[in-house]
């Protein structure tokens, strides 16, 4: 009788892995073809490693129906935010999937195909990962790996009174996204309703933009609590308070539209996070060298505020004509 080696790896939860996974991790000699224990890879001489791990939950950080490749691609993004908000490129990553039994094999080909389409733009590879079945929602964790040059990583404790604070790209379009989402927000203007769902569903991370940060910013992290509080903890981090200009955050027209002059909207936009831009501090000396980083990557850079002295973590919002802007909370917490 002969002893079959192997059995063919087209099915279940191996067979999954050998479809969909083992693709993602072609490019990268340290994922070891996704057939041994671990991933094993070296860091160049002169650089550090920086790693993330962000997860998500259906309900909790996208619809149980969004489409696959949307959750895949918030999934991947939202972890290369954090390291381009410690000024690092896009190296690999792990994926851990926890998904019902029930969960048709098409929905993770879309996944997949949402992973590898990202990969391919942000320049990033699947290391290895884990395979489980769940009794509750769909849940997904990526741990990111990037490299900074060594003892360069952007802290979140780098902020000094007096520094000006200047944010990327456009503040509140997923949060005014996500009321659209939920039924709240119904804008007649489809194009700018599309531009806020998109903005929820597939967020910017700026990759582009997080390492040419090192040498200018001070304190840094990226926005996806919310503004005011993602400033909080860049503040408590520095031992200083902030003082945020709201009509000086920039707004994409949709949001200005959605927005409409009503304050409850507007404090919605700075408090609700998943915008995934980066938030950080700079001395005034370094305006002009980021304004040609924006020219030059075709991101806005805004001046939005200041650091000051003050009780560490204090962030006081003031509106168009200098008084404080009333707000009922500073951003997300899950508990
Ligand atoms: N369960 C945990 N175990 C260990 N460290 C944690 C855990 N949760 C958070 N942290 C650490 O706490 C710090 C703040 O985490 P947080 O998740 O708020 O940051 P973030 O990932 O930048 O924000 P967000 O999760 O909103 O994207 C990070 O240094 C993170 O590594
Ligand atoms: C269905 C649905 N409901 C609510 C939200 C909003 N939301 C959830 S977690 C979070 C903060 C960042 O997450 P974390 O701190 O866990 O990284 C935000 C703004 C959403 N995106 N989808
Ligand atoms: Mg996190
Ligand atoms: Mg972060
Ligand atoms: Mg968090």
């Amino acid at each position: 009788m002969s002893t079959p080696k192997t059995m063919a790896n087209t099915s279940g939860e191996f067979g999954r892995i050998t479809r969909f996974f083992k693709p993602l991790a072609a490019g990268f000699a340290g994922a070891r073809g996704l057939r041994d224990d671990a991933a094993v890879f070296g860091v160049p001489e002169g650089r550090e490693l920086v790693v993330t791990t962000d997860a998500m939950v259906a309900g909790v950080h996208f619809f149980p129906d969004d489409a696959p490749g949307d959750i895949a691609a918030k999934l991947m993004r939202s972890n290369l935010s954090d390291l381009a908000a410690m000024g690092a490129e896009p190296l690999a990553y792990t994926l851990v999937t926890a998904l019902p039994r029930g969960l048709p094999d098409s929905w993770l080909e879309a996944f997949a195909a949402g992973l590898g389409a990202d990969q391919q733009q942000f320049g990033i590879a699947l290391a290895g990962g884990d395979s489980v079945s769940t009794t509750g929602p769909v849940t997904l964790s990526v741990t990111a790996f990037g490299l900074v040059p060594a003892g360069r990583a952007l802290p979140r404790w780098g902020g000094r009174p007096g520094d000006r604070v200047f944010v990327t790209g456009t503040i509140g379009d997923a949060a005014l996204g996500l009321e659209i989402a939920y039924g709240r927000l119904d804008l007649p203007d489809e194009e700018a309703s599309g531009h806020l769902l998109r903005r929820l569903r597939r967020p910017d991370p700026r990759t582009g933009i997080g390492p040419r940060l090192i040498g200018l910013a001070g304190g840094a992290l990226d926005v996806s609590d919310g503004l005011v509080a993602d400033l909080g903890h860049l503040c408590e981090e520095s031992g200083c308070a902030a003082l945020l200009q709201a009509e000086a955050v920039p707004l994409s027209d949709a949001a200005r539209g959605a927005i409409d002059g009503d304050p409850a909207r507007l404090a919605l936009a700075i408090t609700g996070g998943d915008d995934y831009e980066l938030l950080f501090s700079a001395p005034e000396s370094a305006r002009d060298a980021l304004a040609a980083l924006s020219a030059a990557g075709g991101v806005a850079i805004t001046e939005i505020g200041s650091l000051l002295p003050g009780e560490a973590g204090t962030v006081t919002v003031l509106d168009g004509t200098g008084a404080a802007l009333p707000l009922t909370r500073r951003g997300w917490d899950h508990f």
